[in-house]
């Protein structure tokens, strides 16, 4: 399974809506299908992240932040909200950041803050058309502004117009003076909990070096398994393991919650904090992982469903045009969006 995966962009060979198919219900044939066509539901007792055990250390503002935007969180004009959504079914969207920087000058970045090049501008952007047709009534980013612009940038393509909010808990000031007090104005907006947890995994002492200039100086080997194993950490910097500790345990904690109550969440965060999440998702083994690479701005979506995550097929390449698979419910919203777009967009 991981040699079917190298080097795409993450499991793209979910089966794709036909074209003669407005959606795809989940049925339990697909489901076993999409388990198969997929990077696999496999058994992986061994392979249990730390993460469940420390994750106390790891619980936030979010919880109370998203439950106080939530109570206004409903969605007028006629479009079903999902959040009394009774299968409690939700949509999950990752995207990594659009290209940074750091990326174009081929920079180990890390937890270096630095922002997106034109180019991950337009990817952003890109991503938002894509997926401007699939609900989203939260929004969890990294703290870093790649990830910030991307979520924003992706926002303003949604169809349903929403706007989205950053929540500013790092300080009771910050929170008190960051309230909205209009109930409509909260019911047109979506939102975005930065969470440092999603960071990218710290690079240590490789953050600002040359990618090509550190492979010649220690060795190819030496910096892919830097790079892409499980357990090796950067010098003086996190191993995906140690990443994992904190991004699977934010998201089983902060973000879980939310999707099983029908939520449907979107992340914007990093290659290796994604990946640590992927992994969780797909039970990926330690091996696995190794081949999983993330392009820049591509989203990814997910359907949480009967506490499963199933990945409903995603754009292969920056070209291909919008997200194809659909649950009955998605197409539900989406055709709602056409029927409602002039009132939502005057
Ligand atoms: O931090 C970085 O340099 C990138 O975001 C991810 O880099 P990688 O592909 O070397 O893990």
């Amino acid at each position: 399974m991981a040699t079917a995966m190298s080097h795409q962009s993450v499991g793209f060979s979910v089966s794709r809506r036909s074209s003669s198919s407005p959606y795809a219900t989940i049925s339990q044939p697909l489901r076993d299908s999409l388990s198969v066509a997929t990077i696999g539901f496999k058994n992986h007792s061994s392979l249990s992240y730390t993460s469940r055990r420390n994750r106390n250390l790891y619980k936030t503002e979010a919880i109370a932040s998203v439950s106080y935007h939530n109570t206004a969180l409903s969605l007028s004009k006629n479009i079903p909200e999902n959040s009394q959504n009774k299968s409690n079914e939700a949509a999950l969207i990752l995207i990594r950041h659009g290209e940074s920087l750091w990326n174009e000058k081929n920079l180990f970045t890390g937890c270096v803050d630095v922002p997106l090049t034109e180019k991950g501008v337009g990817e952003a952007i890109e991503a938002g058309k894509r997926i401007s047709n699939i609900p989203i009534d939260v929004i969890f980013t990294s703290s870093l502004i790649r990830a910030q612009m991307t979520a924003m940038l992706a926002m303003i393509q949604h169809r349903r117009k929403k706007v989205p909010i950053i929540l500013h808990n790092e300080s009771e000031q910050a929170k008190n003076w960051s309230q909205v007090f209009s109930e409509e104005t909260k019911n047109q907006s979506v939102p975005v909990i930065p969470a440092w947890q999603l960071n990218e995994r710290m690079y240590g002492e490789l953050q600002g070096l040359d990618k090509q200039e550190t492979a010649e100086r220690y060795g190819k080997e030496q910096v892919h398994e830097w790079r892409r194993s499980y357990d090796i950490p950067p010098p003086k910097g996190e191993s995906l393991e140690m990443c994992a500790e904190r991004a699977v345990a934010y998201f089983e904690d902060n973000i879980e919650p939310k999707l099983a109550a029908g939520k449907n969440v979107m992340i914007a965060a990093h290659g290796n904090s994604l990946r640590s999440i992927i992994m969780y998702l797909d039970k990926l083994t330690c091996q696995e992982v190794i081949s999983l690479e993330l392009s820049t701005g591509i989203p990814l979506l997910y359907i949480f469903k009967e506490g499963k995550f199933m990945k409903r097929g995603s754009p292969v390449g920056p070209t291909e045009a919008g997200v194809y698979a659909y649950t009955k419910r998605l197409a539900q919203y989406r055709q709602k969006l056409e029927e409602n777009s002039e009132v939502i967009c005057s």
